[in-house]
């Protein structure tokens, strides 16, 4: 068992118990729900005859069935105008604050916990997400969870939960430009594949990750429950507790002093004991684009697609899978892949950040004739500010279509769908089978800045050369 990890202090922090199954009781400092994973919950709660123990450690958003185009209500869509109805009607029975349509702090889930300052180190949090495991990147332990879970917290926010072991993933040195936190995280679930994590928090450290912005920590953390581990975190640190200063739900004044020092005090002990570490150089890492149907399907731009024999023989079975599904073939370069479709957006990689990056690549060019490409920034917040800064206007210059913020077709359930067999260079998170709306659509993962090269060109290209 891992000791003096920031994991294991906040854990402990958190335990309310041991129960009788030998499950550690654990507090839940946050609980953030969204439209799809919480009705049910609360259809038992009311079965039950409870209440919300905790609404003001509960928040609430609306974003995976929100339309990109137009939002006038009702919903044009009569489920997920339902489902928003739903949310909305349980947000005012039990006192939740809801983060609506229009309301400026509406967004992914995972976007907007942050930027309104609620996500913070130390803290544990839930969410009926998998990629909860986002929000890791301030020093929290956050990790996603089921619905019957969801009921659990709103009823006690605590939840009963297996400790996890610890493992350190080291990245060292500098990234070569047009290299971005996406390939770092793509790099690493490819080398310790999507079921290497299971059992295990990661903590990602090293002086690659130390560099690192909070959004590009966002990035990394997000994509640690597609390497398989259930949660991922990075230790508090200068850059952490610059970004959260002055945001909405930041403590204030004193308060931020006291914080801050608490904060200081969870980080890992340098004489920490870890169950397992693994250490990686930054500077092996290219632009990285998955050609399969899991995350760690993936390959440099510049590299040829893995024959059978060179996969260890584990993988042969899902590669073949892949192969098929994707009409790619063992040998054949990545780059020049035909894509029709380029999506930026997501958890992963629609904040504000991503969005100058892939303008960068955008300004003074156009998208491919016949490549269909569009924008969804994270949250109302991310759009306010990129139209701030005049990145809407570079994307539309290019051919870009500029939505309103959401999930989109990071899985599709809103109107933003592949068609047929259709390609997709997406800066998501997951390239699982029919996941962008469309039973045969195929999807390639990427960063926003890949995904821009992508759309100029029509094809997968190294955005090294737009650099
Ligand atoms: C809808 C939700 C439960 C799901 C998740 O848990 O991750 C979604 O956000 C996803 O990315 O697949
Ligand atoms: S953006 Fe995608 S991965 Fe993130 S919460 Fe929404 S559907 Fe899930």
């Amino acid at each position: 068992m891992s000791r003096g990890t920031l994991f294991d202090k906040v854990w402990q922090q958190h335990t309310v118990g041991t129960l009788p199954s030998g499950q550690t009781q654990l507090f839940i400092g946050l609980h953030l729900i969204h439209e799809v994973t919480s009705p049910q919950a609360f259809a038992m709660l009311r079965e039950r005859g409870l209440k919300v123990l905790y609404p003001q450690r509960t928040v609430a958003t609306v974003d995976h069935i929100v339309p990109t185009d137009s939002l006038a209500r009702p919903l044009q869509d009569a489920l997920a105008e339902e489902m928003l109805q739903a949310l909305e009607a349980n947000c005012r029975e039990h006192g939740i604050p809801f983060f609506g349509i229009g309301s400026g702090r509406q967004g992914i889930v995972h976007v907007i916990a942050p930027e309104q300052g609620l996500t913070q180190p130390g803290m544990t949090i839930a969410c009926g997400d998998s990629h909860t495991s986002t929000h890791g990147a301030f020093g929290a332990i956050a990790f996603g969870i089921g619905t019957s879970q969801v009921r659990d917290v709103l009823a006690t926010q605590t939840l009963a939960l297996n400790k996890l072991k610890v493992r350190k993933v080291e990245v060292n040195g500098t990234l070569a430009p047009g290299v971005y936190a996406k390939d770092v995280i793509l790099h690493l679930i490819r080398h310790l594949g999507v079921n290497g994590g299971v059992g295990y928090a990661y903590e990602f450290a090293g002086t690659t990750v130390a560099q690192m912005s909070m959004e590009e920590r966002m990035t990394v953390c997000n994509m640690a429950i597609e390497g398989g581990a259930r949660c991922g975190y990075i230790n508090p640190d200068e850059t952490t507790f610059a970004y959260l200063k002055g945001r909405p739900f930041a403590p204030q004044g004193e308060a931020w002093e006291t914080a801050v020092a608490w904060w200081r005090s969870l980080r890992t002990e340098v004489d920490a004991e870890y169950d397992d570490v693994v250490v990686f150089d930054a500077a092996t890492i290219a632009p990285t684009v998955t050609w399969g149907i899991t995350p760690g399907q993936g390959v440099a731009v510049d590299e040829t697609l893995p024959s059978l024999e060179m996969l260890p023989e584990s993988e042969r079975g899902i590669a073949q899978e892949a192969y098929d599904y994707m009409g790619l073939q063992p040998g054949q370069p990545i780059r020049g892949t035909k894509v029709d479709v380029c999506f930026i957006g997501s958890c992963t990689n629609g904040r504000i950040s991503d969005l100058r990056e892939a303008a960068k690549v955008l300004e003074g060019r156009k998208v491919k004739p016949g490549v269909k490409a569009f924008v969804v920034p994270g949250s109302e917040r991310v759009k306010a500010q990129a139209e701030a800064e005049g990145l809407d206007t570079i994307f539309e210059a290019a051919g870009f279509e500029w939505r309103n913020p959401g999930c989109s077709m990071c899985l599709a359930m809103n109107p933003d769908k592949l068609q047929g067999r259709q390609v997709s260079a997406s800066s998501s998170n997951r390239n699982f089978k029919g996941r962008q709306g469309s039973a045969a659509g195929r999807t390639l993962l990427m960063s926003p800045a890949m995904v821009a090269a992508a759309a100029i060109t029509g094809e997968v290209t190294d955005v090294r050369q737009f650099l």
